[in-house]
């Protein structure tokens, strides 16, 4: 793939092999300017601000991603076909469905169920199986058992709704039945789209709200558990 790519205006060579990927462009500013050093602008195309700064001396790139798997679809390619990302780790929120995942606790996407059409459209002869990189699993939930943070494993629910009409409100809940723990919007299309290009990737993914109690994290409480989720992305890139 030729770049600039249709919606990343970086250069060869100014994206690292290893980034991470929250939904909303503003979060790749701040970890930009709070998390790594030395950090660089390459891209505005679309306002979708990708940076490139170092972390303990190692380069790596932070980018928005936009919300849904048609969006992260398009920019995780352009990232692995046209600029040769090798590892993309996302780190999102997402909404409790299951009793056990309390708002502030990380999630692992080890697989997504997903009810979107994005793998689907791959036309493979089957269902395709969206899961994490077992490398980049492993030693996520080795740093959280380290540093002690609250954290689960497992599957989540990669939907196109964010509000759901009343009468699918039910269907999150069947969801839960099958032990998934948590929704969000984006992690089948990037666990496909690696797995089609031979990429390493996985979610982690911050509670931010839970559809069982009801509770709602407040805006400084997000702002410690972000930290979390960013500093274990970093350290096992
Ligand atoms: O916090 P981010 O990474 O954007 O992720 C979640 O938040 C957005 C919805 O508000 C969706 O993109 C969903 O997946
Ligand atoms: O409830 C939520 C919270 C974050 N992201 C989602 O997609 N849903």
């Amino acid at each position: 793939m030729n770049t600039p790519t249709p919606h990343i205006a970086a250069k060869q060579g100014e994206i690292a092999p290893s980034i991470l990927l929250p939904g909303d462009p503003l979060r790749a500013k701040f970890i930009a300017e709070n998390f790594l050093a030395g950090a660089k602008q390459f891209n505005a195309t679309r306002n979708m601000f990708g940076y490139t700064g170092f972390y303990r001396d190692k380069p790596v790139s932070v980018m928005g991603t936009g919300m849904g798997c048609p969006s992260i679809g398009i920019y995780s390619h352009e990232l692995i076909e046209g600029y040769g990302v090798k590892t993309l780790i996302r780190v999102g929120t997402t909404g409790a469905i299951s009793e056990d995942v309390h708002i502030r606790d990380l999630v692992f996407a080890m697989g997504a169920c997903t009810q979107t059409n994005y793998v689907r459209e791959f036309g493979l002869p089957g269902d395709f199986a969206p899961i994490a990189d077992f490398g980049l699993l492993i030693k996520a939930v080795f740093h959280a058992e380290q540093e002690n943070l609250p954290y689960h494993v497992g599957n989540v629910l990669t939907s196109d709704l964010f509000y759901e009409p009343e009468k699918k409100k039910h269907e999150g809940l069947q969801f839960a039945d099958m032990g998934v723990l948590a929704v969000e919007m984006e992690t089948a299309a990037l666990y496909a789209n690696a797995a089609l290009s031979k990429a390493r990737a996985l979610s982690i993914l911050t509670v931010s709200d839970s559809m069982v109690t009801g509770e709602k994290t407040t805006a400084e409480e997000r702002e410690t558990s972000f930290a979390d989720m960013i500093h274990v992305a970093l350290e096992i890139l």
